[in-house]
């Protein structure tokens, strides 16, 4: 594994070698065995984890390894050309969501007994291997969104699910262009950008022509002082240019038309198109196997936009499936959802996986928090107590105030959220914070940050600010923020501690960490002043609290979390949107 970087320590902080009894590596994190007193690797799941570097050959000396997941990752490379004699028994393998480039190496289909391959999300170039279509035991291939292209193999559909879109080369599968024709359009396209460019030749060499003449009549009626005449040179370079224009306009229309959808568009129909690029992200029947044909039992929360699945896909990987009831009643806040979570990735923010539109139906898939919302855990419901230990919300509170300083201040896109509260904090298995629900958020176009974007964004950003004050609160009291009659007015941070006593949760009390507490709510009433400019800003907030306690849970380096391109209209959209 030494092609492997791993700057979070994911992997750093278990897989310890020193330790050699049997059964040792069963315990490092990722790691299946297949008995845990035996050193026999079944699974390595690796997803997620901020991975660096080239694909791990060492894994060849893994050789019972049955599964690979080394998804949502920054693994850069080729896939190598003997994988097939590294993973030589690997029934799952998923690179999906990296950077690997290069060829889909053919010797892939040589490993027997694949059953499931995923390589969507990476810079996969060349064409899909054939053989692939005379693969005994694969039943899912997943390749979209590379920059794959040539003719579809031959699959046998009924046996195999496929999806290969948003790889522009492609053709001859099922909704892609036979491709003969595909052949034509593109030599099609090609004539016409050549004719394009002749005439664009063209055109700038009468221009240069006429101007020229038109210069040298002007100076000289100028030199001769007069008066203007009828002038047939102008008359002639008005004319020929009218004419090109107007013979041009079918070029235009028609180039226009070739291309992308997205190009060619604008408001409201971008929703369908995002969702259309990503349509075969995941496909409905992997979606409906997943959540046992949308189960009632499966259902985890109904939200304003639909209810919520808890989706597991036969690798044994948990999603959340949110089922939109009507799309169209929430088009901004899908649209928005979308467009921010599938380019950014910071390890405080639910990933967003895909998004399924399929028979009317619209799909968003996010990874699944095994651990629900925060509120769930600050506002318990259910007879039996969830206890939240301090060292946990230190950690929540950090990872939110982490995410919320790396959107408003790191990131390119400048977001703000304004949505925060104890419910869009969703928490996964370690209770690591991802916050959720981007629906009402505002971001800036990086190329044009006016006064005007600027100024409400700054607003906003102290509306943020305040609100993950009143989460600090609820993590400290277990009480929302209405709640907490004025705790922070009548706070007396140097005296009486009673007041603020009697405001903690009680499980809190005695253990010890009297001090932190004190230190936390100070940091939020700082937040949640009346007077927004008297309001840190979100990266203050951050480095205060990273002061206190980053060393304990450590200092995360954010330089490195994803914020790619945003297809951004203009500022105004943000508005407008
Ligand atoms: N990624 C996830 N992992 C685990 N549970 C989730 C996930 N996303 C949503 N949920 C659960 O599903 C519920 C519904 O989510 P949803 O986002 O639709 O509604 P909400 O959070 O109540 O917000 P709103 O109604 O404003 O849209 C959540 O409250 C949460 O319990």
């Amino acid at each position: 594994m030494e092609s492997l970087e791993d700057p979070y320590n994911y992997l750093a902080s278990t897989w310890n070698f020193n330790n050699n009894t049997e059964g040792f590596i069963c315990k490092f994190n990722g790691v299946e065995c297949w008995h845990p007193d035996e050193n026999r690797v079944l699974n390595l799941k690796l997803s997620n984890m901020g991975l660096k570097g080239e694909f791990p050959r060492g894994l060849r000396n893994c050789s019972s390894l049955t599964g690979l997941d080394l998804s949502v990752n920054q693994i850069r490379g080729p896939i190598p050309s003997d994988i097939s004699n590294i993973l030589t028994y690997a029934t799952s393998l998923d690179l999906s969501s990296n950077k690997f480039s290069g060829d889909i190496p053919t010797s892939l289909a040589n490993c027997t007994y694949l059953n499931r391959l995923k390589l969507d999300d990476n810079m996969l170039s060349g064409e899909i291997p054939p053989e692939f279509a005379w693969h005994m035991r694969l039943r899912t291939l997943s390749l979209t969104n590379n920059e794959l292209s040539g003719p579809v193999p031959n699959f046998n559909y009924s046996s195999v699910s496929v999806s290969y879109g948003n790889n522009r080369g492609l053709c001859g599968g099922p909704s892609l262009l036979p491709c003969s024709s595909h052949k034509h359009l593109h030599l099609h396209l090609h004539l016409t950008f050549k004719v394009a460019l002749l005439l664009a030749f063209l055109l700038s060499f009468l221009c240069v022509l006429v101007y020229t003449m038109c210069c040298r009549s002007s100076s000289r009626t100028r030199t001769r002082m007069k008066p203007a005449k009828f002038n047939h040179q102008d008359y002639t370079f008005k004319y020929v240019c009218s004419l090109i224009r107007w013979k041009m306009r079918p070029l235009v229309y028609y180039i226009r038309q070739l291309l992308p959808l997205h190009l060619q568009l604008n408001g409201t129909q971008q929703i369908a198109l995002i969702m259309e690029r990503l349509t075969s992200t995941m496909n409905l029947e992997e979606l409906n196997d997943a959540t046992e044909s949308f189960s009632i039992d499966n259902a985890i929360g109904v939200g304003k936009m639909g209810i919520t699945y808890e989706g597991v896909l036969s690798n044994g990987f948990h999603l959340a499936v949110k089922r939109l009831s009507d799309p169209q009643l929430f088009e901004r806040q899908v649209l928005l959802e979308i467009r921010i979570l599938r380019n950014i990735q910071h390890r405080n923010i639910v990933p967003l996986l895909g998004f399924c539109v399929e028979n009317n139906e619209r799909i968003l898939v996010y990874q699944y928090a095994s651990n629900g919302r925060l509120s769930k855990w600050l506002h318990p419901v259910e007879a039996e107590p969830m206890i939240l230990t301090w060292p946990q919300r230190i950690k929540i509170a950090l990872g939110v105030a982490r995410a919320l300083s790396w959107l408003h201040h790191t990131c390119n896109l400048h977001i703000v959220h304004l949505n925060v509260s104890s419910e869009c904090v969703l928490l996964d298995e370690i209770f690591e914070p991802k916050l959720s629900n981007f629906g009402e958020a505002k971001f800036m176009n990086p190329n044009k940050h006016d006064d005007l974007g600027m100024s409400f964004y700054v607003e906003d950003g102290k509306k943020d600010v305040y609100d993950l004050g009143s989460v600090l609160l609820e993590l400290v009291t277990g009480k929302t923020l209405k709640e907490l009659v004025c705790l922070c007015d009548n706070a007396d941070f140097s005296g009486d501690p009673s007041i603020i006593y009697d405001a903690v949760d009680k499980s809190l009390i005695g253990k010890g960490f009297e001090n932190e507490v004190f230190t936390l709510i100070k940091v939020a009433c700082e937040c949640i002043q009346a007077i927004p400019d008297e309001r840190p800003t979100m990266l203050q907030v951050y480095n205060n609290m990273s002061n206190v306690w980053g060393e304990r849970h450590g200092v995360i380096d954010d330089s490195d979390m994803l914020a790619t391109g945003l297809e951004i209209v203009s500022a105004t959209e943000i508005v407008e949107l």
